[in-house]
């Protein structure tokens, strides 16, 4: 049994139009299908707008999907946002941020929930010191690590972090990664982790979820990315990448990526891609099984 399973969910928002009268969707997420077994961590790639985030808000039930049913098999999902400066309680002292979710649970006695504050803070390497310190007192990686605290209180089988080192120096960036990477192994967590940092994705995840303007276009393991990956679209993220340069041939995507309103027929990538033919207008390519937990959807595969 997977731990979590989402099945062709849809995000669909109506917005105003731009013209006089009248609304448009914007189509932030379409048909994601999705699972994720106890202890797996799922990459999530795509540029800006591609729907991450959206994804995010699904799992973790921020968002109601238009469509589709996402169904998690454990108790509790714990999620970590980007910038820990926003995500935190501003007046409230750190002790009081982290024991927030077992009051709201009820979760043991008062002593036993103020045992579990001072377990937490040492699991994620806050000094007691800073027990009584309010969010702008600290650091911004300390900041984070109060946030990550927070997330695990309910000891969750799953967490969601959704860009949870873009808002930190790049300094404190590798001990974030460090400590999330130590308590998936000591908690056994499931993780979905999402990044525009494709390198980092790599390093984190079992595997890799490449999204394109709302769909899902490849899902890899992450060992195979990114030779052995399928769709066009994730090639030249990949081949984008800084440290990949020297091995793999670097792919420039012509023009912006198109308006979630009105995303193009068929393949959604065929405006940008190099490969594409009138038949990729025509229909949504198939589902294509490249190997155990490797699927895409491309008419005309990288091979
Ligand atoms: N509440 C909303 N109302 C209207 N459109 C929205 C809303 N939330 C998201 N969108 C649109 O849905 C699409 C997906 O947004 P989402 O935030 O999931 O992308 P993302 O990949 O996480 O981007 P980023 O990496 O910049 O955070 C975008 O086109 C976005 O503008």
């Amino acid at each position: 049994m997977n731990l979590l399973e989402l099945n062709g969910v849809h995000v669909v928002h109506r917005i105003r139009s731009r013209r006089l009268f009248g609304h448009d969707n914007v189509y932030a997420l379409t048909d994601a299908n999705l699972t994720l077994n106890t202890g797996e961590t799922v990459g999530v790639v795509g540029e800006s707008g591609c729907g991450k985030s959206t994804l995010a808000k699904v799992i973790v039930g921020l968002q109601k999907p238009t469509q589709g049913t996402v169904e998690f098999r454990g108790k509790h999902i714990g999620m970590i946002f980007q910038d820990p400066s926003t995500a935190l309680n501003r007046r409230l002292p750190v002790t009081k941020i982290i024991r927030d979710p077992l009051d709201v649970h009820q979760e043991g006695t008062p002593a036993e929930r103020a045992d579990r504050v001072r377990e937490l803070m040492s699991l994620v390497g806050l000094p007691t010191s800073v027990a009584d310190a309010v969010p702008a007192q600290l650091s911004g990686g300390q900041r984070q690590r109060v946030a990550i605290a927070r997330a695990l209180a309910l000891r969750p089988a799953l967490l969601v972090a959704d860009e949870p080192t873009s808002a930190l120096d790049v300094s404190v960036r590798a001990q974030i990664l460090n400590l999330l990477a130590d308590l998936r192994e000591k908690l056994g967590l499931a993780m979905v982790f999402i990044s525009h940092d494709i390198q980092t994705v790599k390093k984190m995840s079992d595997r890799i979820v490449t999204m394109y303007l709302g769909r899902i276009v490849e899902q890899a393991p992450a060992e195979a990315v990114p030779q052995a990956t399928h769709h066009p679209y994730m090639r030249a993220l990949f081949s984008a990448t800084p440290s990949l340069l020297h091995t793999v041939e670097p792919i420039v995507l012509s023009g912006p990526v198109p308006s979630a309103t009105n995303p193009p027929s068929g393949c959604n990538f065929r405006t940008r891609c190099w490969k594409a033919t009138d038949e990729c207008a025509a229909a949504l390519p198939a589902l294509v099984t490249a190997g155990a937990d490797h699927t895409y959807r491309c008419i005309h595969p990288e091979l």
